[in-house]
């Protein structure tokens, strides 16, 4: 079942369109809320199987993240990586005398986000045989979703078997005094602004607060880091965000931790904005980014007609099916769960909520249990993520300070991965740490950290190594090829093995 496309993805896959019976006009088998990356691979995964489907989305098909999120984020980071790279080797480094140039930067990044039209990620539901009805959708009691459509009119969608909620998340703008005036950027304009600010303060040393001044920064502007944490990445292993603070400082940011902002002010719309910090200081910027986290968008989705509370995350089982209504006929799948607000992670859950449904249909009972087909236990034990600041810093599975939460007896092997000659080799005087976590009652690994330049692909070893739950005896057979920067998973083991 091929699911992922070639250019756009974030999508969900091609693949021949079985059909029963003719269908009853706005009668459909499933009904999906949101066709952003997840609803998107949900619908192509039933309507796969031979059941008819139909999605609603009220802005652009792709969602957030192949237009305000990872598409756009990374396509602004990747330059500065690249040419952070080139500076890093001796003799390449001749050959780059420049900074980057900002608005081929910006003109790519518009490239990827195909300047905000979804044309051709509405060819591709075409293509799977998924019907698109624009307009807002809201449930409306047992298997109804009543559509405001984009042209006013109003029509309701009636499911046999399921309606799957995949609506995402929106940024958490923080009820500060003087924030609607300040008018602040949130993620959306961190990721789609034409024009590089003089100076930018970002609230929040979080993925999204450290990955867009990262990128800002590289861009020309000259960043301001507000983290009310004492640390950024507070989620990672604690190197990682030390590493990202020390290189963005590195890069001219002035990067601040353990310091919240009281107020913004802006009297002048079109002038700089005052950020007032809780010890009475005050930074004057142009522009100011709340990544200060983000809440479901389930506020206007019809929830009291199924007796849940508007707002709320939606609680789900591991087949994502939102276990407080009864029928077992709705499903709420993605970043509106809560679970691991990832794209890879959403889809994921697609794939194992979509399988669940048609196995529903059929009669079948559905696998759950620790790894069953029908459940999305990665969610729990392996989440992976990379986060692509610079350094970069790609984890799965549980950090040590997790893992000691849930009662498992750690054991910890760090190396230093500039001591290996694969990362010796790819830059002068690279910087970087990694992580093994294991369960030593087990032997397995329960979780790995990497940060450094060029990491990002080292990770799904380790994804793999802990899904499929390796017993660290055997993973001493799995050798590196010399000479890379995976070395340093001899260290790492010999470690662990003592
Ligand atoms: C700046 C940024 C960078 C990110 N980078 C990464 C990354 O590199 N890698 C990664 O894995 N994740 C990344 N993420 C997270 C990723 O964007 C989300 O996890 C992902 O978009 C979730 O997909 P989704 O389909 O659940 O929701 P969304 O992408 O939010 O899509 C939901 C869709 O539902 C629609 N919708 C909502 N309500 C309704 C309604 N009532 N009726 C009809 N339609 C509706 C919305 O318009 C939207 O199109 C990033 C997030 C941000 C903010
Ligand atoms: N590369 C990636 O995979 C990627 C990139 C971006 C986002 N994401 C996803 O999007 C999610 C959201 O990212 P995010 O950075 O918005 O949220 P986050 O929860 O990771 O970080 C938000 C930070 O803002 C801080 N904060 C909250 N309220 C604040 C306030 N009033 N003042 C100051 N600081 C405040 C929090 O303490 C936290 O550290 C992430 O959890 C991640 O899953 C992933």
């Amino acid at each position: 079942m091929a699911e992922e496309r070639a250019q756009d993805t974030t999508g969900g896959g091609g693949g021949k369109t079985a059909r029963g019976a003719a269908e009853t006009a706005d009668v459909h088998d499933v009904v999906v809320v949101g066709a952003g990356p997840v609803g998107e691979v949900l619908a192509g995964r039933v309507s796969q199987a031979g059941l008819s489907v139909v999605i609603v989305e009220n802005e652009l098909v792709g969602g957030e993240c192949s237009y305000w999120a990872c598409m756009p984020s990374k396509a602004l980071l990747r330059p500065a990586a690249a040419l952070s790279d080139a500076r890093a080797v001796a003799g390449a480094r001749q050959a780059v005398d420049g900074p980057l140039d900002a608005a081929a930067v910006l003109a790519r990044r518009d490239d990827f986000t195909h300047d905000w039209d979804d044309s051709s990620q509405v060819e591709w539901l075409d293509s799977v045989g998924v019907p698109l009805v624009r307009g807002v959708g809201r449930l409306a009691g047992e298997l109804r979703v009543a559509v405001e459509t984009s042209d006013g009119s109003s029509r309701v969608l009636t499911a046999r078997h399921a309606v799957a909620v995949c609506t995402g998340s929106r940024a958490l703008v923080p009820d500060l005094p003087g924030v609607a005036e300040a008018r602040p950027w949130t993620s959306r304009n961190a990721t789609s602004a034409s024009e590089v600010p003089g100076r930018l303060a970002v609230v929040g040393g979080g993925v999204v607060g450290v990955e867009m001044a990262t990128a800002w920064q590289a861009l020309g502007s000259r960043v301001t880091v507000l983290a009310r944490g004492d640390a950024l990445l507070p989620r990672m292993e604690p190197f990682a965000g030390e590493l990202v603070a020390r290189s963005l400082r590195d890069a001219g940011a002035d990067v601040r931790t353990g310091t919240s902002v009281t107020a913004l002010r802006r009297p002048d719309p079109g002038g700089p904005v005052t950020v007032v910090l809780d010890d009475g200081g005050e930074v004057e910027v142009d522009e100011v980014l709340l990544a200060t986290g983000r809440g479901p968008r389930t506020e206007d989705l019809g929830l009291v007609t199924v007796g849940l509370e508007p707002g709320d995350w939606l609680r789900v089982d591991d087949s994502c099916r939102v276990d407080e209504v009864a029928g077992g006929w709705l499903y709420a799948v993605g970043d509106v769960n809560g679970r691991a607000l990832l794209t890879h992670q959403g889809k994921y859950q697609a794939r194992v909520a979509g399988d669940a449904v048609v196995a529903r249909v059929r009669g079948e009972a559905a696998a759950g249990g620790r790894w069953g087909a029908h459940a999305a236990t990665a969610d729990d034990e392996a989440v992976s993520q990379v986060v692509f600041s610079h350094p970069e810093v790609a984890s799965v599975g549980l950090t040590a300070s997790d893992a000691e939460s849930r009662g498992i007896r750690v054991r910890i092997a760090d190396a230093d991965l500039g001591a290996v000659a694969g990362a010796s080799l790819y830059a002068d005087g690279y910087q970087g740490h990694a992580r093994l976590v294991a369960d030593a009652d087990r032997g397995v690994l329960v979780g790995a950290t990497f940060a450094g330049p060029a990491v990002t692909e080292m990770l799904h070893a380790a994804t793999v190594a802990v899904v499929a739950e390796v017993p660290v005896e055997r993973l001493a057979h799995a050798v590196p090829a010399y000479p890379t920067i995976s070395e340093v998973w001899l260290g790492l083991l010999a470690e662990l093995r003592d």
